[in-house]
């Protein structure tokens, strides 16, 4: 079993698992098929994940505000959510977009570290500017999460991305965002990453339903087509 498998079990509000009770039973299944830590959303599904298994957790709070695109625990105030249940490590977008009230990564960061000195940090990035940016500001962990998910890193190869920051921070890198397959995992680690988080490609089930209704409708596709 891979020591360096965290398994992110998050279903937001429009999502068809939305509900703690099944964060929780998702966090078992992923214990028990060998997953050595959790990324999780909302204190709700924290302390449900917390009674179920006994890994460390990588806690965020995704929290949507209107004059902002960062929704990764954007603000002091999720922090300190998440400071106050208690989680190992405290993850949030650290990309060089604006915070809502116009507030830059480096002035959040700047807080939060005042206010919880004592706390692990890790940065999810969409570049490795930000990530090299985000090592200067002080943070513990840079994570690829977001590469790709932005409007600026669109279509991106988040392994091509991985490289990249391995080779400019000294900071251990995980790897994490579309790490949809297992040899993409092992590529991560054999490319130096301190572990792999995976989402979707385990706990998202309408996501892997509908990469083999894709997939299979290349079938009918070319009947149609001879
Ligand atoms: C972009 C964003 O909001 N990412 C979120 C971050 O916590 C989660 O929805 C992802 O599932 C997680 O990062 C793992 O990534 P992937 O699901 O691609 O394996």
């Amino acid at each position: 079993m891979s020591k360096k498998l965290i398994v992110s079990c998050q279903a937001l509000e429009d999502e068809p698992l939305h509900s703690s009770f099944i964060m929780s039973k998702m966090a078992l299944a992923a214990y028990q098929g060998g997953a050595s830590g959790i990324r999780a959303n909302t204190v709700a599904d924290i302390q449900a994940i917390k009674k179920e298994v006994n890994l460390p957790i990588i806690g965020i709070i995704k929290q949507d505000y209107n004059d902002s695109e960062v929704r990764i625990t954007p603000t002091v105030k999720e922090v300190q959510d998440l400071f106050e249940e208690g989680v190992d490590i405290i993850a949030f977008d650290a990309t060089a977009r604006a915070r809502p009230n116009n507030v830059t990564f480096e002035s959040f960061f700047n807080e939060v570290k005042t206010r919880f000195p004592e706390q692990k940090f890790m940065a999810d990035v969409s570049t490795v500017e930000e990530a090299v940016h985000a090592e200067k500001c002080g943070v513990d962990i840079v994570a690829t999460t977001l590469v790709g998910y932005t409007a600026d890193t669109e279509g991106e190869e988040p392994l091509k991305t991985l490289q990249g920051v391995l080779q400019t921070t000294n900071l251990p890198v995980i790897a994490e965002g579309n790490m949809d397959t297992p040899e993409k995992a092992k590529r991560a680690l054999e490319l130096g990453a301190t572990a792999v988080v995976v989402g979707g490609a385990i706990t998202r089930p309408q996501n892997i339903t509908k990469k083999f209704s894709v997939t299979m409708s290349e079938v009918d596709l070319n009947k149609e087509e001879n």
